[in-house]
C-alpha cells in the first residue's frame, strides 16, 4: 500500500460497515500495513492479549457465499448446483464477480479492502516460470484449465443473462481476480447437513447418505477473518464456529507489537507461492515429490518385465503418481519396495509373480545405490544446484519473485539432499537409513 491515507480511510470505512453490521472487534488489535515486509494488510496487537481472549467475532449476515449473495435472487439453485459440481469454489466465484461489479452491493467496503494484486505463477510470465523448473508447481499452475473453465462454464452464463451481467466487465480478467481472491482468502469447510442429523437421532441408517453429506464442502468469504496473515510456526489465533458464532480468538499469549496469524494450513512452500504468493523459510511443511513414472524409469533393470511390475505395483498400491518425501527424511516405504521389485531380475520376479509375496520394506546396499541415483537424479531436474541457489539468495537487489522462488526450491532440494546425506553415511547397521529429526513446530 503506497498511500497512507488510502490504508488508514480503506480501513476506516471497512471497520465501520463491519461494526456497523452486527461485527465487534477487540480493542486490543488493529490493522497494520505490513508492505514493507511484502505482506500487505495485517492485524497487530496493539495491547497484550491473553490466550482465549476474543479478538473479533462476525456476523454471518456478511459472510460472502452463495447463500447471502443477491444473486441468489437473480439465478436459480439448480444453475448455482450445476457450477457447484464442476468446481466447489465456482459459486462463490461468481457471486464474487457479480458483487464486486454491483455499485450498491452489500460487500462495497469489503471488496475495497481486498487486494486486487497478486504474485501468484498464475500471473507470472515464461521467463519466471521457467524458474520452477523441477519444482511440484510447475504442473499445478492450472492457468490454461482455468481459461478453459471460465469459456465453457461461466461464459455462456454470462452471455445468456445480459440483463444481470455486462459481459465487457464479466471476462476472463475479472475470474482470474475473484479466483486468485477465493484461492488466497476463502475458507473452506467440511459441512453437515441438518436433515441427515435429524435421520442419525430417528435412528435411521443411510450409510451412504450421511457419507456423501459429511464430504459437502462450503466455500465462503469472511470479512476480517482474512486480514491475517499466515507464518508457519506462528500461528497464534484460530476462528472458532461454535453455536452459531463465527469468532477469531487467541491461541496463546499475544504481546503489543505482535503481529496476528491465523494458519493457513499445514503448507509447504510450493504450496503457499502457488496459492498465496509468498514462502516460507525454513519451513518444515516443505516436501518434494517424485513422479512415479520417473521413479520406475530411472530404478528399472528389466525392460521385459517393467510393465509387468508397474501394474502389480499398482494393483497393490505400492506405486502412486508422486512419492512424496518430507522434512522428517523418511524414505517411504513404498518407495523402497518399488524399488526393490524393479530392481528384481527376471527369476526373481517370477517368484514374486507365483508367491505374491511383495519385498519387505528393509534397506539393503543394492537399493542404496539405486535411491543415491533417482535422488541424484531428480536433483538434476532443477535448472541450478544448491550452491547455485546459495549463491543468488545472498546477492544484492534479488527480485521478490526471484528469491520467494528459490526459497521455494532449496526447500525442496535440501530435502533430497539430507536424504542423499543419509543415504551415503548409511553402512547397514540399521533397516533404517533415516536420522529422523524431530519437527518442531510451535502451533
Ligand atoms: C488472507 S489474505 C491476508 C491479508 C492480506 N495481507 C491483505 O493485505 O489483504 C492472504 C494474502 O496475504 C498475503 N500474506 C499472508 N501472509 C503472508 C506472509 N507471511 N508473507 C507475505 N505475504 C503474506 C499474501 O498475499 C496472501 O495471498
Amino acid at each position: 500500500m503506497n498511500n497512507t491515507l488510502n490504508f488508514e480511510e480503506t480501513n476506516k470505512k471497512f471497520i465501520n460497515w463491519f461494526c456497523s453490521n452486527g461485527g465487534t472487534i477487540s480493542s486490543k488489535i488493529a490493522f497494520k500495513d505490513y508492505s514493507s515486509e511484502n505482506a500487505g494488510r495485517g492485524v497487530v496487537a496493539i495491547d497484550d492479549i491473553e490466550p482465549f481472549e476474543v479478538l473479533f467475532n462476525i456476523p454471518h449476515s456478511i459472510v460472502l457465499s452463495e447463500k447471502t449473495s443477491t444473486l441468489k435472487d437473480l439465478i436459480t439453485t439448480s444453475e448455482f448446483e450445476r457450477l457447484g459440481k464442476i468446481n466447489s469454489w465456482f459459486p462463490l466465484i461468481l457471486c464474487m464477480m457479480y458483487e464486486s461489479q454491483t455499485e450498491n452491493s452489500l460487500w462495497k467496503p469489503y471488496f475495497d479492502i481486498l487486494s486486487r494484486e497478486f504474485d501468484t505463477p498464475m500471473f507470472w510470465n515464461e521467463n519466471d516460470l521457467s524458474e520452477l523448473e523441477g519444482t511440484g508447481v510447475i504442473d499445478k499452475i492450472g492457468k490454461v484449465d482455468a481459461e478453459k473453465q471460465f469459456n465453457e462454464h461461466f461464459l455462456p452464463m454470462i452471455q445468456s443473462n445480459p440483463s444481470i451481467f455486462d459481459s465487457s466487465t464479466f471476462n476472463l480478467e475479472l475470474f482470474h481476480c475473484m479466483g486468485s481472491l477465493v484461492m488466497a482468502n476463502a475458507f473452506q469447510d467440511k459441512i453437515r447437513n441438518k436433515n441427515i442429523e435429524d435421520n442419525e437421532e430417528d435412528g435411521e441408517d443411510g450409510e451412504d447418505e450421511k457419507n456423501e453429506e459429511v464430504e459437502k464442502e462450503e466455500v465462503t468469504m469472511m470479512p476480517m477473518a482474512d486480514m491475517l496473515n499466515h507464518k508457519t510456526g506462528f500461528n497464534n489465533a484460530r476462528l472458532f464456529r461454535d453455536k452459531g458464532l463465527l469468532e477469531m480468538i487467541a491461541i496463546k499469549k499475544i504481546k503489543k507489537g505482535e503481529q496476528i496469524y491465523n494458519t493457513y494450513g499445514e503448507l509447504c512452500s510450493a504450496d503457499l507461492l502457488r496459492k498465496y504468493g509468498f514462502v516460507d523459510e525454513n519451513n518444515i511443511y516443505d516436501i518434494v515429490e517424485l513422479n512415479g513414472r520417473f521413479v520406475v524409469d530411472t530404478i528399472s533393470i528389466d525392460e521385459d518385465t517393467k510393465d509387468k511390475k508397474i501394474e502389480m505395483l499398482l494393483e497393490e498400491d505400492i506405486l502412486d503418481d508422486m512419492f512424496v518425501l518430507d522434512t522428517t527424511y523418511e524414505i517411504p516405504p513404498e518407495l523402497i519396495i518399488t524399488a526393490k521389485v524393479m530392481r528384481m531380475d527376471k527369476a526373481q520376479f517370477k517368484k514374486l509373480q507365483k508367491s505374491e509375496k511383495f519385498p519387505e520394506p528393509k534397506m539393503n546396499f543394492d537399493i542404496k545405490q539405486s535411491l543415491i541415483e533417482l535422488f541424484e537424479n531428480r536433483l538434476a531436474l532443477y535448472k541450478t544446484s544448491i550452491k547455485d541457489d546459495d549463491k543468488i539468495l545472498k546477492s544484492d537487489n534479488i527480485p521478490l519473485r526471484l528469491k520467494n522462488i528459490i526459497i521455494m526450491r532449496l526447500g525442496e532440494k535440501r530435502i533430497l539432499q539430507n536424504l542423499l546425506n543419509n543415504l551415503n553415511s548409511w553402512n547397514g547397521d540399521d533397516e533404517k537409513v533415516t536420522n529422523r529429526k524431530k519437527r518442531k513446530i510451535q502451533e
